[in-house]
């Protein structure tokens, strides 16, 4: 894929969900613990750089739980919502799209990915599984004849394509489509396979609920990751921790901007994908690093980890130090870490501790941190 190549994920929630029946539109139904929807745009962070999110127009307000996705308001029929959705893309530096179903909560790292790339040869690409069953053709309550199964495949989304060929297919096609590859095919565009999963099914009837949920249970993948610094006092007039800056009649000393709260949190999410440090990451012995806000170290972190299909769950970061108090300030530091994260602020515990006047932290040399963070997948 040439230097160029910007992606954006189109992902229709708009439906009414009518055959999973429930009340609710299926789309803001819970899946262990957090919205069918929620679960489906998070799976494309650090995916592409622009997530649009199409929403019933009755259902705008629920755009507050999306702060990183751009919001549109859907159409009447899937392909009308596809549509708003791509036209939110137009004139933007978007090369590539991936349009997906927020019906499908369980999409994978790994087929996003294997849509990505297979654009690199192809105007478009979708994961399909092949047929296994047997397939008949029936009426009256009989068989009434045999369908020959090789080469059938069930569709699945995200379905990619180029976005100026995408777009002026959609505007071009006159009818119903079940699919955007059948929107694309009707324009002349070459659609390659690429391996679906058993795992990124559609939730469309009552019972796929239980069954979704037991997808999640039996193979979710928590991992957890703790994190430990210390940095000594020095001249200065102010100490930053978790992004704060508090004043105090000391600084602390570091290459970069000595923040001894957010290397901690940061190391615990590096820790947790085993993948190694800030100090591994980002080499003190680099100029470029100096005075740096520690704000970039932590946001590498959280993007490694959606990178490698994690959510993070939620840190715990203890501050050990007799003074400054941290108390006054718990509050601006856990609404920073959420800015810079991207999280929910109840997800993220910010306390302190003194350390009894004991240790270097009790004769005031200097303050600790360490944190854990809680990732899934
Ligand atoms: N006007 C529509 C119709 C569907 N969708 C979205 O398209 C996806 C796939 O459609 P489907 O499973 O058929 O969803 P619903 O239309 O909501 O379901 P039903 O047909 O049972 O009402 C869903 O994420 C749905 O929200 C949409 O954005 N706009
Ligand atoms: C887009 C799709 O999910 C691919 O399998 C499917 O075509 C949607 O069909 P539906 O009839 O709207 O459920």
């Amino acid at each position: 894929m040439s230097d160029g190549t910007q992606f954006a994920a189109v992902i229709v929630a708009a439906g009414r969900g009518e055959r999973a029946g429930g009340g609710t539109p299926k789309q803001w139904r819970a899946l262990a613990g957090k919205t069918v929807a929620q679960r489906s745009v998070a799976a494309f962070h650090g995916k592409v750089a622009q997530i649009v999110l199409v929403l019933h127009p009755s259902e705008m307000h629920r755009a507050e739980l999306f702060p990183n996705a751009q919001v549109v308001a859907g159409g009447a029929n899937r392909a009308a919502s596809v549509l708003r959705g791509l036209e939110a893309l137009e004139g933007s530096d978007i090369t590539h799209v991936l349009i997906h179903d927020a019906a499908r909560p369980l999409v994978s790292a790994q087929v996003i990915d294997a849509v990505k790339a297979a654009l690199a040869g192809s105007a478009g690409a979708a994961p399909a599984l092949p047929v296994t069953d047997a397939l008949w053709r029936g009426g009256d309550g009989v068989v009434q004849g045999t369908q020959n199964r090789s080469g059938l495949f069930r569709a699945q989304t995200p379905q990619g394509f180029a976005l100026q060929a995408i777009l002026e297919a959609h505007r071009a096609f006159d009818g119903d489509a079940a699919d955007d590859v059948e929107i694309a095919r009707a324009a002349g565009l070459e659609v390659a396979l690429v391996p679906g999963e058993e795992r990124n099914m559609k939730l469309t009837w009552p019972e796929d609920f239980a069954r979704a949920e037991a997808m999640l249970g039996g193979e979710m993948d928590i991992r957890m990751g703790n994190g430990f610094d210390v940095h000594r006092f020095g001249p200065g007039d102010h100490v930053m921790l978790c992004g704060v800056a508090v004043p105090h009649d000391r600084g602390l000393q570091g290459h970069s901007d000595a923040d001894v709260a957010m290397h901690a949190a940061t190391d615990a999410i590096y820790g947790a994908l085993a993948d190694g440090d800030i100090g591994r990451h980002f080499p003190p012995s680099d100029p470029q690093w100096k005075g740096m806000d520690s704000a970039t170290f932590l946001a590498h972190a959280v993007s490694r980890a959606a990178e490698k299909g994690f959510r993070i769950s939620n840190i715990d970061v203890t501050i050990i130090c007799e003074r400054p108090k941290i108390g006054p300030h718990a509050a601006a530091m856990q609404a920073r870490m959420a800015e810079i994260m991207e999280l929910a602020a109840e997800r993220i515990s910010v306390k302190a501790t003194t350390s009894e006047r004991l240790g270097f932290t009790g004769r005031g040399e200097g303050i600790a941190a360490q944190a854990s963070a809680v990732l899934i997948k």
